[in-house]
């Protein structure tokens, strides 16, 4: 289902997203501040600085669900139409965990056609971010493994906190799939081809310290500066000319984007039936399994 279909469907009666305040609302923050709110994402948006705080609340670990995909395309679409925002820093709304990367239950004892769907949402979505005019920071105050550093790594830069429990990294392997060659790319176009060979085989999931030293992120900071470093960078970002800054962004990015826009389809149809093969289910499942019984 395309974007559109997929919001009509969210706003249907019955839906968690009908009624939410998707537009923004004036209220307090600082002058001019105004806070715009779905169900997973909140955003504070401060025109005067020409900069949009994205926040991601889809509890308990900020998954990347179906539906979390989609408010998130919608809230970064609104941005990009709003001519007063520059800048988008993505954070979690609470502290520990930035996101815990795509939700496993899209992945789980699901149709081919539900794989697909889903697929095609995180395509869209890197899409739209990886693509995106404005400058993007990632303002990491929590772990972020896999499908969440790969949103990270779509931002201009990333800013960490300090805490050796935050890891981030593509541990797919570790669950037994495998990164696609776009999330691939997105990391070899970040850290180069050798580090990301062996940060990928190996799954690793990087300390503060260790994705500093290879790259992954730009500044490691105490953690209650997460979110002010990040807006201190990007008023650096966007003291340069807009279509200066863009047109090279854009020049660094294409090759990248277009191998993903020639092979769309094809990449949905591998998705599919790799994840569809009853020996992925079953490491899924008990991946999922392993991490459910934590917690009973
Ligand atoms: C070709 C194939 C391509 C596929 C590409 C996939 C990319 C991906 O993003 S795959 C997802 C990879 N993610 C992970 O490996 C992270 C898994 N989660 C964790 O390690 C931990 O949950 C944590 C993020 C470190 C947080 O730990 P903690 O605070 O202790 O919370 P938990 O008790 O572990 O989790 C609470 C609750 O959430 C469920 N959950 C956790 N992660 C996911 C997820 N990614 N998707 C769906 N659900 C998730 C977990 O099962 C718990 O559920 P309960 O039912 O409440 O027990």
């Amino acid at each position: 289902m395309a974007l559109v279909a997929r919001v009509r469907a969210l706003l249907l009666p019955g839906s968690r997203l009908r009624g939410a305040t998707l537009g923004r609302a004036a209220n307090g923050g600082g002058a001019g501040a105004r806070r715009a709110l779905s169900h997973r994402v909140l955003v504070e948006a401060d025109p005067a600085a020409g900069v949009a705080v994205v926040k991601f609340r889809n509890p308990p670990v900020n998954s990347l669900s179906l539906e979390m995909l989609t408010e998130l395309g919608i809230c970064l679409e609104k941005l990009e139409n709003d001519k007063t925002v520059r800048g988008i820093v993505l954070t979690a709304d609470r502290p520990g965990i930035f996101s815990a990367g795509l939700d496993l239950t899209e992945m789980c004892g699901r149709n081919p056609a539900h794989y697909a769907e889903f697929w095609k949402a995180v395509q869209e979505l890197w899409l739209r971010l990886y693509q995106s005019n404005m400058a993007l920071g990632a303002a990491i105050n929590g772990t972020c493994p896999a499908g969440g550093c790969l949103l990270s790594l779509t931002c201009d830069y990333r800013i960490l906190a300090d805490n050796p429990k935050y890891t981030i990294g593509l541990n797919e392997t570790q669950l037994g799939i495998f990164a696609p060659f776009w999330f691939k790319d997105t990391m070899v176009n970040t850290i180069g081809h050798r580090a990301t060979e062996r940060a990928l085989q190996l799954g690793l999931l990087f300390t503060p310290a260790e994705a500093l030293q290879v790259g992954l992120v730009d500044q490691v900071v105490p953690e209650d500066q997460v979110q002010s470093t990040a807006l201190s960078v990007m008023s650096q970002w966007l003291a340069i000319p807009d279509h200066a800054r863009q047109l090279t962004k854009t020049m660094m990015r294409k090759a990248t984007v277009d191998q993903l826009l020639k092979h769309r389809e094809a990449d949905i149809q591998n998705f599919v039936s790799f994840i569809s093969r009853d020996s992925i289910q079953k490491v899924l499942q008990v991946y999922l399994q392993k991490l459910r019984k934590k917690n009973h």
